[in-house]
């Protein structure tokens, strides 16, 4: 008899198993099966709630809670990264603790503090933005494969295989941006110097001779005239910047931020079509003009064929590392120039004459300054002209020049983390992708006060009764909370070339023009387009404008 109790134990748990199993109705099947689902989302949301403000084992910024393992936050992300940026922008009641956020098992920083940015941009050997350059030129730019195989060698971050002894074509266009856009070059003078002409073409043939006013839709008006005129001053005129080629490219750019958000092309209507006519029109314009590449003289600093010398030798350094008939990656490589001319340095301009005609007594204020630097005045049959090197010293319209580019820009910088690097007191680990999201600290009430998100320009001036050096100081500190161009190696090399053409759009539309703007404000911004540079207005503002008599 005492030979069945070594049995009791097993006994009792086929027992339990048997009736365990006996109770395994179809509902009680699903709700196992829904607590074995929940079990990890609840210990994941529990856990990192706990872990809510700490720095992660491995010294990472703290990770906010989040629900859902491997998804992480990355609905909140596909959301709108403005919303959830507004969300962990502060940590114990002050703004810009960084985070770290999961996304699809992929770790991001996001860092909106000036100064953990600005150390981000110092450690250029290990944070870079290289890696990112395919995702780019294939989701923004169309490219195909060979586009990138043929920018891939040296980038850091980025397999080298079969790419040795290759030209590193990034590193020879950034050599070849410095010697052609940096300030006081020949060529970066010479590029304003056309842009002026045609931007005074422009208005040539969109303003109507006569005394009579027209109705202009202010930031649709301001695309109109700069898009041709500044393609030109890059491109030449072989290449038909139409207003058919124009709707194209704006209507790709407002896709700008879902494709970098890895929507295809071809789920949003109509983009890949609209992409496709840009970048067919600089195929066609390659061929056009390619066969008379080497009979134009190094030191011709812009023709009509090719534009500026920087295209021309953009041209010749990219047929060294392509096929001649890849055309689709000819064309993607030079759509990215394109496109970073065109795409931001217009909507800005946009917003530096939205404010300036409709923030009472800026105007007045501009053109008093304006009036000490004209070169030849406005007259009903021609547009004035401006020293340009002296429209870059004038305080007034430098202040509303800067106090745009705070409101109407919200550039990040993103980068990979090749090593392990730490700054700011945290460890940044490797594979890791870290946003610099500078359009926080610029609209961000703790560093800018009460009226952040009001249109003064006086902030950048000395305030009534400021001593010089404290008013320099201050000016200094605010630039450190503004990064619309980036910065370390990426930073915009087209950011002189931005600024001089803006201003002098400004001015020749403030001096050459007179506008009825009474009773009409400056639009809202549309801060949805949050990352992608130059932001557009929620709404155009209808104006009526003639030439200056
Ligand atoms: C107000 C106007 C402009 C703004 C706000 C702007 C902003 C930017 C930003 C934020 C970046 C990325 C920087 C980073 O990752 O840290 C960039 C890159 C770039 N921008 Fe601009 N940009 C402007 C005008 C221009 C113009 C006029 C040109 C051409 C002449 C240009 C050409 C480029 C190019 C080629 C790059 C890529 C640089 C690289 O390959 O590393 N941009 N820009």
């Amino acid at each position: 008899m005492n030979s069945s109790v070594p049995n009791a134990a097993p006994d009792a748990a086929t027992g339990l198993l048997g009736s365990l199993v006996s109770s395994l109705t179809p509902t009680n099947i699903a709700l196992y099966t829904l607590l074995a689902a929940l079990l990890p989302i609840v210990y994941t949301f529990t856990v990192s709630t706990l872990n809510d403000g700490k720095p992660t084992k491995d010294g990472e910024p703290p990770v906010p809670p989040y629900w859902m393992p491997f998804i992480g936050h990355a609905f909140g992300l596909v959301a709108g990264q403005e919303k959830m940026v507004a969300k962990y922008r502060k940590v114990d009641g002050k703004p810009g603790g960084p985070r770290t956020i999961y996304a699809f098992g992929q770790r991001i920083y996001l860092l909106t503090d000036p100064a953990a940015v600005s150390l981000m941009y110092r450690k250029s050997r290990t944070v870079v933005f290289d890696p990112l350059i395919e995702l780019t030129l294939a989701q923004l730019f169309g490219g195909p494969p060979s586009a990138f195989k043929a920018l891939a060698p040296g980038l850091p971050g980025v397999d080298q295989t079969g790419l040795e002894g290759k030209p590193e074509w990034c590193k020879l266009v950034h050599a070849m941006y410095v010697r052609e856009l940096n300030p006081k070059t020949p060529s970066l003078e010479n590029m304003t110097r056309i842009f002026v002409r045609e931007l005074s073409a422009q208005l040539e043939e969109n303003v109507p001779a006569g005394g009579e006013y027209m109705e202009v839709d202010l930031f649709a008006w301001i695309k109109k005239i700069m898009f041709p005129a500044s393609g030109r001053a890059l491109y030449g005129k072989k290449l038909r910047l139409t207003d058919e080629l124009a709707r194209n490219f704006w209507h790709w750019d407002k896709a700008f931020l879902q494709l970098f958000k890895m929507y295809p092309d071809f789920m949003i209507p109509g983009v890949r079509a609209a992409r496709q006519a840009v970048t067919d029109e600089l195929i066609r314009w390659r061929m056009e003009v390619k066969e008379l590449r080497d009979q134009i003289a190094d030191d011709v600093l812009w023709e009509e064929n090719f534009g500026a010398r920087l295209v021309r030798d953009r041209v010749k350094l990219t047929e060294m590392v392509l096929a001649e008939d890849d055309h689709q990656a000819h064309a993607a490589i030079h759509l990215s120039l394109l496109w970073g001319l065109e795409a931001n340095a217009i909507p800005v301009a946009s917003w530096v004459i939205a404010f300036a005609l409709l923030t009472p007594g800026v105007l007045e204020r501009l053109k008093e300054e304006l009036a000490m630097c004209v070169e030849t005045p406005a007259t009903s049959a021609s547009w004035p002209t401006f020293d340009v090197d002296k429209l870059g010293k004038l305080p007034f319209l430098n202040a509303v020049w800067q106090e745009a580019l705070r409101l109407g820009t919200a550039s990040i910088s993103p980068r990979m983390v090749l090593e392990d690097t730490e700054f700011g007191g945290y460890m940044f680990k490797k594979g890791g992708m870290i946003q610099g999201l500078n359009p926080v600290a610029q609209i961000e009430e703790e560093y800018w006060g009460k009226s952040v998100a009001t249109f003064n320009p006086d902030r950048w001036l000395p305030y009534p009764g400021e001593d010089a050096a404290t008013a320099a100081r201050r000016v200094r500190e605010y630039q450190t909370r503004m990064r619309p161009f980036g910065g370390g190696l990426s930073i915009c090399p087209g950011r002189h070339f931005a600024g001089q053409e803006i201003l002098a759009t400004v001015a020749v539309m403030a001096m050459g023009l007179e506008w009825k703007t009474e009773g009409i404000r400056a639009p809202d911004i549309d801060r949805s387009f949050f990352g992608a540079g130059g932001l557009p207005p929620k709404n155009d503002v209808r104006l009526r404008v003639r030439r200056a008599q």
